[in-house]
């Protein structure tokens, strides 16, 4: 058995370098880092590259002045303050403002299916039979070098029309259906540099770089194909303040600028998915108003934005993580103000992920699990939210059918919902501490799930089933932030009627356990071929840090950073 003590270890992961001989052509100012690939470079050509880097050059100081006020927030948060509307954006939230019409192409958006930018998913998403597929580059994918340019590679072969794959296993070819969903792109977050390209010395910043390659390429084909003249069509996750929403706004007017387009033809979804985030949803929406279609429930990454934001609170311990779901005060006030603020302003409020996908081989438990994502979407369609999200092609058609009957022939309820009820929630509400209890298998299962998943993550998958769930990189911060949460003050694990306390004692033989259970459940070889104890050392580094990091992806990034031709060290 690997002792827990070689887990503490600092981490000493180098970054990987390989070498080669080929190069991109790249503009003033640009370097890339990574791999030559001959298709990549249909993709990284010196104008596409140009367009990122007048991208990075002029929005560079506003991003860092916006990472700058996170940092400030958390320290208000870690001083006892606790988050809540703005004073100063009142006339913002109480004004009779709209924003600008939804365009007809994505007024019916009852469905949405989500997943990584990998070929046949993309293609098996577009034939789904959803209303729109969200391309992700975000928490379903891991962000290699590879990944994201093969999946710039996809989506441009995806818009043009032409994609297709050979799933040689199987001898299958897949290729698009005539009718398919419309796509959204979902750029990373904020927070996340691209290594792989250097500008002006510095590392990109990755969301500019997935939305400007891909812009770049396929605002053209995109408009005339899928957008009916509107679009390309994006999500916006992990956003804290509208002062962030304003520099997508500016990214936007920009490239429409550039490529000659109207105002207002971008349109995007933003992701409310941090407990800041929920104070400002009128005051993100303002800022977007010309570029909107509305906002999104993230759950998991809100529910990992409460303990985050929280984590100076030890008044406010979340319990199990499968206790913490819609029905809680917080959750669902969240929901219902998310609804009432999107129809006030004429734009979609959609729903969120249930983490349930298809159990194929036991019918009773698949039709459980059936169960809680149509219960799930039932509370979602009756409080007033236009579509969902699903996770797998096998849930598209019951999650039709719940929003269909319920929702009167129309393509959205936007007008018909208007949820003035929720205009009354408070502060309180949306902060009010989660109901419930804490438990050794709790505090095993975030352990299994946690070092799973990024072993899974640092191979290259970011979105991956485990015990018949959807996991990725929002599900794994709560299994993460919710063991240090716990470690950090002892929490009582009263749920068992064990009584005990978290401590770095009872953590270290947890993590021992699961990973020999980890072992056992996935069999030796797989385990030894795998990336399964740099995960744990990873993710038990995270759990026991004595100050919370950011994000996990961030620190696991490092791993997956692969320069070519040999260069320099870490960032
Ligand atoms: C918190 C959030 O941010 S949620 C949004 C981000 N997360 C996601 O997008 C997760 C998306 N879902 C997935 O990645 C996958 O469904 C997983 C990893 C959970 C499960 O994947 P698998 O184990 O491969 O599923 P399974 O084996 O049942 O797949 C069956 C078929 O459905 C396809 N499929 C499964 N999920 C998807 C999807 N989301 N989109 C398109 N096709 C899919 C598979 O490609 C496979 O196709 P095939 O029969 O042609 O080979
Ligand atoms: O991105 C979605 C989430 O729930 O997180
Ligand atoms: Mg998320």
């Amino acid at each position: 058995m690997v002792s827990f003590e070689t887990f503490l270890q600092p981490n000493n992961f180098v970054l990987k370098k390989t070498s080669g001989m080929m190069g991109y052509d790249v503009p003033e100012g640009v370097g890339i880092r990574g791999r030559y690939d001959p298709e990549f470079s249909k993709i990284l050509t010196r104008d596409a590259l140009q367009f990122v880097a007048d991208l990075q050059r002029e929005f560079r100081s506003h991003i860092k002045y916006a990472m700058e006020c996170r940092k400030e927030a958390k320290m208000r948060y870690n001083n006892g303050g606790l988050p809540g509307f703005d004073p100063a954006t009142k006339y913002i939230r109480e004004g009779e403002w709209m924003c600008a019409p939804v365009p007809q192409a994505v007024a019916d958006r009852r469905v949405e299916i989500t997943g990584p930018v990998e070929r046949k998913m993309i293609i098996n998403a577009l034939n789904s039979g959803a209303k729109v597929f969200m391309a992700d580059f975000e928490d379903a994918l891991s962000p290699s070098w590879e990944n994201l340019m093969r999946g710039q590679v996809n989506l441009r072969d995806a818009v043009n029309g032409t994609i297709s794959f050979h799933d040689q296993a199987r001898n299958r070819v897949y290729k698009l259906n005539d009718q398919t969903a419309k796509l959204f792109v979902r750029p990373r977050g904020w927070h996340l540099p691209e290594a792989h390209i250097f500008i002006d010395g510095e590392p990109a910043t990755g969301c500019l770089v997935d939305f400007g390659l891909y812009f770049f390429h396929n605002f053209a084909n995109f408009r005339k194909t899928q957008g009916q003249g509107f679009g390309p069509f994006f999500y916006l996750p992990k956003m804290e303040n509208s002062r962030e929403a304003r520099i997508w706004n500016n990214v936007f007017e920009k490239a429409e600028k550039w490529a000659g387009i109207e105002k207002g033809s971008i349109r995007a979804t933003v992701l409310i998915e941090t407990l800041p985030a929920v104070f400002q949803m009128n005051e993100i929406l303002y800022e977007l108003r010309d570029h909107s279609v509305g906002l999104n429930c993230g759950r998991w990454d809100y529910i990992f934005s409460y303990v985050k934001t929280f984590q100076a609170h030890p008044d406010r311990l979340l319990p199990d993580r499968v206790l913490v779901g819609m029905s809680q005060h917080f959750m669902r006030s969240y929901s219902d103000l998310l609804i009432h603020t999107c129809h006030k302003h004429g734009v979609h409020a959609m729903g969120g992920m249930a983490a349930q996908i298809p159990i194929r081989d036991d019918p009773a438990a698949n039709e459980a699990a059936l169960e809680l994502v149509r219960k799930d979407k039932l509370r979602e369609v009756k409080a007033g939210h236009d579509g969902t999200w699903a996770a797998h092609p096998g849930l598209i058609p019951a999650c039709m059918e719940v929003f269909t009957n319920n929702m009167s022939n129309a393509p959205n309820l936007i007008h018909s919902m208007k949820r003035h009820d929720a205009s009354v929630l408070t502060e309180e509400d949306l902060l009010q501490r989660p109901r419930g209890v804490r438990t050794m298998e709790g505090l095993r299962l975030n352990t299994r799930v946690g070092i799973q998943y990024l072993a899974a993550w640092l191979t290259g998958a970011g979105s991956v089933p485990l015990y018949n769930l959807m996991e990725d990189a929002a599900t794994a911060e709560i299994s993460r932030v919710q063991n240090w949460q716990w470690l950090k003050y002892g929490a009582e694990l009263d749920g068992d009627g064990l009584g005990v306390k978290v401590n770095l004692d009872l953590f270290g033989r947890v993590v021992e356990e699961e990973m020999a259970r980890i072992e056992r459940e996935v069999g030796k070889e797989k385990f030894k071929k795998g990336m399964y104890k740099e995960a744990c050392k990873l993710f038990t580094r995270q759990c026991t840090a004595p100050i919370l990091d950011d994000f996990l992806t961030l620190d696991a990034y490092n791993n997956i950073v692969m320069h070519h031709p040999i260069a320099s060290s870490r960032l």
